[in-house]
């Protein structure tokens, strides 16, 4: 006897693609593929993705890499900054998005605190997010003073992503939220991203680096540049999924680019169903068991 499955959730399997169709074999994006679109120079594309249903979203509309961000904290969570979130916090998070994910690779963002003070410490952590969560690998922040970490990691089969330029983590010490690598500082970044790339990163993302440093770095780099306030050059870019998407109001950053209105929509959603609750219009007979 086959069960119906119930009209809710996906049970965190692999999601049927919307048109109904079955669901085909799909070759999971390797990070080995990223390296080969870079050389033949196609760019690609990452999103964040906190939940399963977005993830199977994402998924299907081809993004390469799905990064369930430690922006979590702000975007999910309710924090203020990045900073107070946990590793415990993000893990459930991890493991609901690569449950979902059946083409796109899944990266998992180490928190602030979880892998700075060695790279033992940050061993331990992106073990629980491949064991626990099934990341298929992690990202992390931070210059060249993380090469010994990547490198440890790398060397145990972790695929590691980069991140340089503004690093949210580190907002006290940067001063706050703003563009770095100006002036003379372009260099120092542009030498980072190479001894992270030697350390054995497979990518690194550029968060608000000007577009002309961006763009030499992308240059001198074997490895794919995820570029987020970077300009125009990099390989690849990112945002973050409730920016584009425009579920969050407020003032967005300059590098947003909003593709839906979903916080209107959402809005008005709720309007209409509060009304007609109000109005005794909801629930109707086709709602209801007559026994
Ligand atoms: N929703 C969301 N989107 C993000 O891009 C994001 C997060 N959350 N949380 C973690 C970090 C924090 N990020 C941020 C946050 C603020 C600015 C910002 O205020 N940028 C201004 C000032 C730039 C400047 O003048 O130097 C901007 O206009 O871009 C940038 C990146 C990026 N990440
Ligand atoms: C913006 C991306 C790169 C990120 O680190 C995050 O969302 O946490
Ligand atoms: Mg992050």
């Amino acid at each position: 006897m086959t069960e119906e499955a119930p009209p809710y959730g996906t049970g965190n399997a692999p999601a049927a693609p919307s048109d109904g169709s079955a669901a085909a074999p799909v070759r999971r994006v390797r990070t080995h593929h990223l390296l080969a679109l870079k050389e033949e120079g196609t760019r690609w594309s990452m999103l964040t993705t906190y939940d399963q249903y977005t993830a199977a979203i994402f998924d299907e509309a081809g993004i390469e890499v799905l990064l369930i961000g430690d922006s979590a904290a702000n975007n999910v969570l309710g924090y203020e900054t990045t900073l107070p979130v946990t590793v415990d916090e993000l893990l459930p998070l991890v493991r609901a998005v690569s449950g979902a994910a059946r083409r796109s690779l899944v990266i998992a963002d180490l928190p602030f605190g979880s892998y700075q003070r060695d790279p033992g410490q940050a061993f331990d952590t992106a073990v629980r997010f491949m064991k626990e969560g099934r990341a298929h690998g992690v990202k992390l922040e931070g210059g060249a003073a993380m090469a010994p970490t990547i490198a440890h990691l790398t060397a145990a089969g972790i695929p590691v992503m980069a991140h340089i330029g503004f690093t949210p983590q580190s907002e006290h010490a940067l001063g706050g939220y703003r563009v770095q690598g100006r002036t003379d500082a372009g260099d120092e970044l542009v030498a980072a991203a190479k001894a992270l790339q030697d350390a054995g990163a497979f990518a690194i993302v550029m968060e608000m680096v000007p577009a002309p440093v961006a763009a030499r770095a992308t240059q001198a780099l074997q490895i794919p540049t995820v570029g987020i306030g970077a300009g125009p050059d990099c390989d690849a870019q990112v945002l973050v999924w409730q920016d584009f998407a425009g579920l969050r109001g407020g003032k967005m950053a300059r590098f947003v680019k909003q593709y839906a209105d979903l916080r209107s929509t959402l809005l008005e959603a709720a309007r209409d169903y509060r009304s007609d609750v109000v109005s005794g219009t909801f629930p109707g007979p086709e709602h209801s068991f007559e026994k």
